[in-house]
């Protein structure tokens, strides 16, 4: 997917909403667990009840890794519906990938060509050359990781190298890699003071924020300090939005939250125009 039409579907919608597909059975609604393929069927309802909402699914692959090949063909079901009923919503494989550059190149095929996410995110600490093969897929996106949202970003990503915190350096230098406009990056909502500092190196890129909800952090801060004229957020939440209920109306449940979150975004956008 074309940036400009991630845009026009932000404006569209008046939301900048990412919802976090993180399935795990053990909370899922147990009528559920009887259909054949129980994440499917949860991921399906979701998506039918929110799509309106979010302009974003991310899938962490976690959470389909962990049930090995039945959990990868839920996460194959999943990516092929959202691309044939609802194509222009945005989708991120939040895989973590990055190595050696034939491997990358491997890890590029598969989630880009083989299942057709329009991202993936990507670990920097192997530098260009792992990073780069994802980068020549053209309409597709790397996501970057910058400043995470967990503690552990303060062990090394705000250390200093030299003069700088290591999270500067991943923006400053990857920014000058070859299609580097293929770059996102993700910074947590956690860590929203730094976002002042970040839209300096990178006033443009789109940025990956999670950690509202579960994790604390506040939307507010996040786009004061965040969002570009082109919005270049896309604010993710999976624990609060699809775990709402784990009864028979947990769609609903879900759809309430995702709207709680899209209408202080459509507030926020407004006062963008
Ligand atoms: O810095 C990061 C990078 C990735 N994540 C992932 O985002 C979601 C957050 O889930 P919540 O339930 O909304 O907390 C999850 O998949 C994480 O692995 C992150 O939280 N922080």
């Amino acid at each position: 997917m074309k940036t400009e039409d991630l845009v026009a579907q932000i404006k569209r919608k008046n939301s900048f909403l990412c919802i976090g597909l993180d399935v795990d059975l053990e909370k899922l609604p147990k009528h559920l667990l009887t259909t054949e393929d129980p994440i499917f069927s949860f991921n399906k309802a979701i998506i039918d009840a929110t799509q309106h909402l979010a302009v974003a699914y991310k899938p962490n692959t976690a959470f389909y890794e962990a049930y090995g090949l039945k959990g990868w063909q839920s996460l194959d079901k999943t990516i092929r519906y959202l691309n044939s009923q609802y194509p222009e919503i945005f989708t991120i494989a939040d895989a973590k990938r990055g190595d050696i550059g034939n491997t990358s190149q491997m890890y590029a095929k598969a989630f880009f060509e083989d299942m057709g996410f329009d991202s993936v995110t990507v670990a920097p600490y192997m530098g260009k050359d792992s990073v780069e093969p994802f980068l020549t897929f053209k309409d597709k996106h790397t996501i970057l990781l910058a400043l995470t949202s967990n503690e552990g970003a303060f062990d090394f990503q705000t250390q200093k190298v030299g003069e700088k915190e290591v999270y500067k350096k991943v923006l400053e230098i990857s920014k000058k890699w070859k299609n580097a406009k293929n770059l996102m990056y993700v910074v947590g909502a956690t860590k929203a003071e730094y976002l002042a500092e970040i839209r300096r190196i990178v006033p443009e890129s789109f940025l990956l924020v999670p950690g509202v909800g579960a994790q604390g952090g506040n939307l507010q801060q996040v786009c004061h300090f965040g969002m570009t004229n082109n919005v270049g957020l896309l604010i993710n939440s999976s624990r609060g939005i699809i775990y709402a209920s784990n009864q028979e109306n947990f769609a609903e449940a879900a759809t309430s939250e995702a709207q709680k979150l899209q209408s202080q975004m459509q507030e926020i956008l407004k006062d963008l125009k």
